[in-house]
């Protein structure tokens, strides 16, 4: 595996050098392998937002460097704005941000201004419309014609047919109805298996990461307070609790179970695991399942 992200020793201070001052990443480092798919976690305010607009040069770091690709984005100001296209951004409530007239211009209107045309800008518009379940006939509506939730992936579908080799999404779930957070969460998960692109999800939602991260990135007031396998992470629930954080409420359960002597492993992160364990058990002692 290579490294598609260095963070070195990365800080960001809002209002420096005013008597607001706040420091909202504090001096974090981190690599990240190209092709995993990273959870980010942390209380309210412990600095998640700030930290993924300083990869993609939305945001200078007031300290520290990103390197992409082993190349520091900052090292030609000029070229950030690539820096932009190959790491795309889903922002929280991505929908406020469409405009065009048709659904189809939308999502084209960043892989345009990357310079994808003709048919390699149609292919892209179609294809990521397909990653977020878009029905190819709303792709001439006024986006405003559209429901809540297929304004979101319209919105996330745009940044999708810009092709980023790193895809950064903030909350993307956020105000969906349970049905619908399932849904686009597994079609995030479809797309990162087919192109192998570089995952990072900012979620409130410890089911949610749990499900899908390989690796997860814990923030503690603007600190990196642990990185590590998704199971690892879990498996640590005190610790998580002192930060504000709960460990999956299955990952919970599976765990009391295991503290009063029932044979479960550790490290249990979703409910169709769960079910797997318990079936085995049940069978071991001779009950139907
Ligand atoms: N524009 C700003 N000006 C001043 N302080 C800010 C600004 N944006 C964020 N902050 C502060 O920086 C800190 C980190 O904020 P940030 O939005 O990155 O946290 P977060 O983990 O994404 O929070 P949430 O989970 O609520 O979205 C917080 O203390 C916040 O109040």
């Amino acid at each position: 595996m290579s490294h598609i992200l260095e963070l070195k020793n990365l800080s960001f201070v809002y209002g420096q050098g005013t008597p607001f001052e706040k420091k909202a990443v504090d001096n974090l480092s981190a690599t990240i392998e190209k092709g995993e798919f990273i959870g980010i976690i942390g209380h309210t305010g412990s600095g998640k937002s700030t930290l993924v607009q300083m990869l993609n040069g939305l945001m200078k770091p007031t300290s520290g460097q990103v390197l992409l690709d082993g190349r520091d984005i900052w090292t030609e100001p000029k070229k950030i704005r690539e820096i932009r296209f190959r790491v795309g951004m889903v922002f929280q409530y991505p929908e406020y941000q469409l405009f065009e007239d048709t659904v189809y211009k939308d999502i084209a209107f960043g892989a345009k201004n990357k310079g994808l045309e003709g048919d390699a800008l149609d292919k892209a518009v179609r294809r990521a419309a397909e990653f977020t379940g878009l029905k190819e006939e709303l792709l001439d509506k006024s986006p405003f014609d559209l429901s809540g939730g297929e304004k979101r992936r319209a919105a996330i579908a745009g940044v999708m047919a810009m092709e980023p080799e790193v895809l950064i999404l903030d909350e993307p779930t956020a105000g969906l109805d349970p049905m619908g957070r399932e849904i686009l969460l597994s079609q995030i998960v479809n797309y990162h298996k087919e192109r192998g692109v570089t995952v990072l999800l900012v979620s409130h939602s410890m089911e949610d990461i749990a499900r899908v991260a390989d690796r997860i990135m814990v923030l503690n007031h603007g600190t990196l307070h642990d990185f590590d396998k998704t199971k690892s992470v879990f498996a640590k629930g005190d610790d998580l609790r002192k930060i504000g954080l709960k460990v999956p409420q299955i990952t919970r359960i599976m765990q009391t179970l295991r503290e009063r002597g029932t044979d479960v492993p550790d490290g249990v992160l979703t409910v169709d695991e769960a079910l797997e364990v318990l079936s085995s058990i049940l069978k071991k002692e001779g009950k139907i399942w």
